[in-house]
């Protein structure tokens, strides 16, 4: 059983929007209290200075740079899991299915991380495949913002067109939205906002080419 009875629509809606556009966003996909409690475990986990720097490619070639990536980041630990990470990796868990079953991307697991950017932190325009590893296929990102308005900025801007700088989408990162696409796809970049942002991002994988 899946913790919210609406979540089964938004799976489809999501694996359709997938399979005929690449991306979809979703606002309201979780409700205020679930999405408050998982902002508490963010917070309380930068409280205890469990939030590090991201750092930007791959582990071998791993670069910290804060004009380029400037939030600090927690990744979730499966074995360790609190009950509101449980469920949101049961509702996860259903998303892969079905994006497995409908749109044949052979995904394997769902990496995940909190983020919090500082006032004034921005993400620049990437991809979240890194060259020469295909292993991350599609990128999901869980807003945990309370109360958000635009004029608080933080947008995550979705570029449509390849690395063209038209057209493109902002997202206001208001908490409860949610936002998939395709990872090899889609440029996009984070907008610096004037309140610390904190956010669930996460990547379902497949797995790499180069294992036996
Ligand atoms: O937080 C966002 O809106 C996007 C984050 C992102 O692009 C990333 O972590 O790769
Ligand atoms: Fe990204």
């Amino acid at each position: 059983m899946l913790p919210f009875a609406n979540i089964s629509q938004h799976i489809e809606h999501i694996t359709h929007s997938l399979a005929e556009q690449g991306y979809v966003i979703i606002p309201d996909f979780l409700p205020d209290d679930f999405i408050s409690a998982l902002r508490k475990e963010a917070l309380t986990l930068q409280a205890a200075g469990k939030l590090a720097r991201a750092t930007i490619g791959k582990a071998e070639h791993n670069t910290l740079d804060h004009r380029i990536r400037g939030d600090l980041i927690h990744w979730l630990d499966h074995v360790d899991a609190s009950a509101v990470q449980q469920d949101f990796s049961r509702i996860m868990e259903a998303l892969r299915e079905s994006l497995n079953e409908h749109l044949f991307l052979g995904l394997f697991e769902l990496e995940n991380h909190f983020a919090i950017y500082p006032p004034g932190a921005i993400y620049n325009k990437h991809l979240d495949q890194f060259r020469g590893n295909e292993e991350r296929q599609v990128s999901c990102i869980l807003y945990l913002n309370e109360a958000w308005e635009e004029k608080d900025g933080g947008q995550l801007r979705l570029y449509l067109d390849g690395k063209e700088p038209t057209p493109y989408i902002d997202t206001v990162p208001h908490g409860g939205t949610l936002v998939v696409f395709l990872s090899s796809q889609f440029w996009h970049e984070v907008l610096p906002a004037s309140h610390p942002r904190i956010s669930l991002t996460g990547w379902f994988r497949k797995r790499s080419s180069t294992l036996p």
